[in-house]
């Protein structure tokens, strides 16, 4: 809505500021498993992480574990979603890849080569970069990414997702959601940009890394990734911001702001305009699961 000349700001004008003041950080990655003990293994010996928490719903039939580095009160953290049954998932071709910062990848890497883990990506400078880098394939075929970065707060520091449309990624990320774009990268003789969307420096916590390839505008998304959630103090107002950005960029509303079934937790749910899911969860209502 225009401004009406009054000096007051427009009604939306002054919704779309809301992101910018909430209480936002990444929560949580959620993604399907097709071995959910195999893959707590993997997590665990080969990355250090945690076995946070364990779910399981019989009457819908499945697992939920949440692993990480941390307590899930302050830290990021990966939920597995394990369907009973269901040994097999299409990644796709729009998903990257998790991330894990680690002060040695090499030392990192051997002790998982030692484990039997597959590496994809021998240890070494990132192509046309410096920084080292190595990726590593989990037991359903998911990327992680290996970065070496001196001791961080988060070592779970990038969920990386493929978009067709770096600058509208941008602008649906920093309006719908209220992040920033922390750094961008563009690397034209490997012919692709980046843009590492937060709530804080990369080095400080979890951010989203969108790959624009030059020329890809569409990728398949399979079966096997969710989402990611994001905190948040009021569903239903984030819920007002989407909608409004969906109308301008494109995505929509999956689920209406409101408490899940069973849970209580109030979420909302939406797609960017690639299709990529995020869920906004209360606040107070997921501390309140923790519990
Ligand atoms: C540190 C940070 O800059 C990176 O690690 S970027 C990693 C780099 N990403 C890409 O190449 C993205 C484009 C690619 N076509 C894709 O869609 O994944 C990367 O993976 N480099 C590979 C390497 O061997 O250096």
């Amino acid at each position: 809505m225009a401004g009406c000349g009054c000096g007051a700001a427009a009604p939306n004008a002054e919704l779309l500021e809301f992101p910018k003041t909430d209480k936002r950080r990444f929560l949580h990655v959620v993604y399907r498993v097709g071995d959910l003990d195999r893959t707590i293994k993997f997590y665990t010996e080969c990355f250090g992480m945690k076995l946070l928490r364990k779910r399981d719903v019989p009457e819908e039939k499945y697992t939920n574990a949440f692993l990480g580095f941390g307590s899930e009160e302050s830290n990021f953290a990966v939920e597995l979603t394990y369907n009973y049954g269901v040994d097999h998932y299409d990644i796709g071709t729009g998903f990257g890849h998790f991330a894990i910062a680690t002060p040695d990848v090499y030392k990192m890497v051997e002790d998982i080569r030692a484990k039997g883990g597959v590496i994809t990506r021998a240890p070494g400078p990132v192509k046309g970069g410096s920084t080292v880098i190595a990726f590593v394939k989990d037991p359903t075929g998911y990327i992680f990414e290996l970065i070496q970065r001196c001791s961080t707060p988060e070592p779970l520091c990038q969920v990386m997702l493929r978009v067709g449309d770096l600058e509208r990624s941008i602008k649906f990320y920093e309006k719908a959601l209220g992040m920033k774009v922390v750094k961008k990268t563009d690397r034209p003789e490997q012919k692709y940009s980046i843009a590492m969307m937060g709530y804080a420096p990369e080095e400080e916590t979890t951010v989203l890394e969108l790959t624009y390839n030059y020329g890809v505008t569409e990728y398949t998304k399979g079966n096997a990734y969710a989402q990611v959630a994001i905190s948040t103090d009021d569903v239903y107002k984030s819920g007002e911001v989407v909608s409004l950005v969906n109308q301008e960029l494109g995505g929509k509303i999956t689920r209406q702001p409101g408490a899940v079934p069973g849970l209580n937790t109030k979420i909302v749910s939406f797609l960017d305009p690639d299709g990529w899911k995020t869920v906004l969860v209360d606040n107070e209502d997921f501390l309140k699961e923790l519990k």
